[in-house]
């Protein structure tokens, strides 16, 4: 399998000087972590980062240094810097090959969530899988002006993370089917759901949070605290 870390992006939402991938807990780059969190699986041999164009940053983390470590320019989306590292893969990767797509931005990824999706991934690699978490709280959809117009069923909705687990050559047609179709996809998951894909849930962890906001980091400076204690 090989590994996938978009980590192109800026973090605008942080509003930080340096992007959020390169912030430090604990003495160690963010995107140390969600790096270091894939490799701890023996099954990824290999992971392909997609850096952002002026990124001056890379060369200093622990990972610039790991020989199974490889890094491509990105692109100005998401999906596009998968895509980048992905044609990078192909190059001399089996077309079935799995890939593992996990953001930078996904720094306490757990080795048992990471292991059940992977064990999912091998049991059916052409349906491909998605780490996720059930919704705990009422759902409602609103107008633009934040006006209630009704409930969702919580039974039918989960908030997709990442690792998101696909063949190679599926995922790389069903991102340029997107790219072509102007869609503005935010997970590689949706790219294959466009095309009739029905990727498989597997149960992920709440340690696998997102930074995105300032008031992220506390909670995800905990897990990763947790995680060094091996409390988690
Ligand atoms: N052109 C882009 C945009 C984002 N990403 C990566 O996709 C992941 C998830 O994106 P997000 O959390 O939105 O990160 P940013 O785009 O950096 O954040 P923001 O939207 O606040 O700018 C991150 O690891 C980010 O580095 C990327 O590789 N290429
Ligand atoms: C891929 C993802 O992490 C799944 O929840 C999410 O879609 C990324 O969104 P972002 O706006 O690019 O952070």
């Amino acid at each position: 399998m090989i590994g996938i870390i978009p980590a192109a992006g800026i973090g605008s939402r942080m509003g930080l000087e340096i992007p959020k991938q390169y912030l430090r807990i604990h003495e160690r780059s963010i995107l140390d972590y969600s790096i270091a969190a894939l490799l701890a699986d023996a099954r990824i041999q290999e992971v392909i980062v997609a850096l952002h164009p002026d990124d001056t940053l890379f060369v200093s983390t622990e990972a610039a240094n790991d020989p199974r470590v490889h890094s491509v320019i990105g692109g100005t989306t998401r999906a596009k810097s998968v895509q980048n590292a992905l044609e990078h893969a192909a190059l001399q990767a089996e077309k079935n090959t799995l890939v593992v797509v996990h953001d930078a931005a996904r720094p306490g990824l757990p080795p048992d969530a990471l292991a059940r999706l992977l064990d999912q991934a091998e049991r059916d690699p052409q349906r491909g899988c998605v780490m996720a978490l059930p919704v705990r709280d009422t759902l409602k959809s609103a107008s633009s002006q934040w006006h209630i117009t009704g409930t969702v069923d919580r039974q039918t909705v989960w908030q997709a993370q990442t690792p998101q687990v696909f063949l190679l050559e599926a995922l790389h047609h069903a991102l340029q089917h997107a790219e072509r179709a102007g869609s503005q996809i935010t997970d590689e998951s949706s790219a294959i759901e466009a095309l009739g894909g029905r990727p498989k849930l597997v149960l992920g962890s709440r340690a696998a949070m997102k930074v995105t906001d300032p008031d992220d980091l506390p909670l995800v400076s905990f897990y990763l605290s947790q995680q060094q204690q091996g409390d988690l």
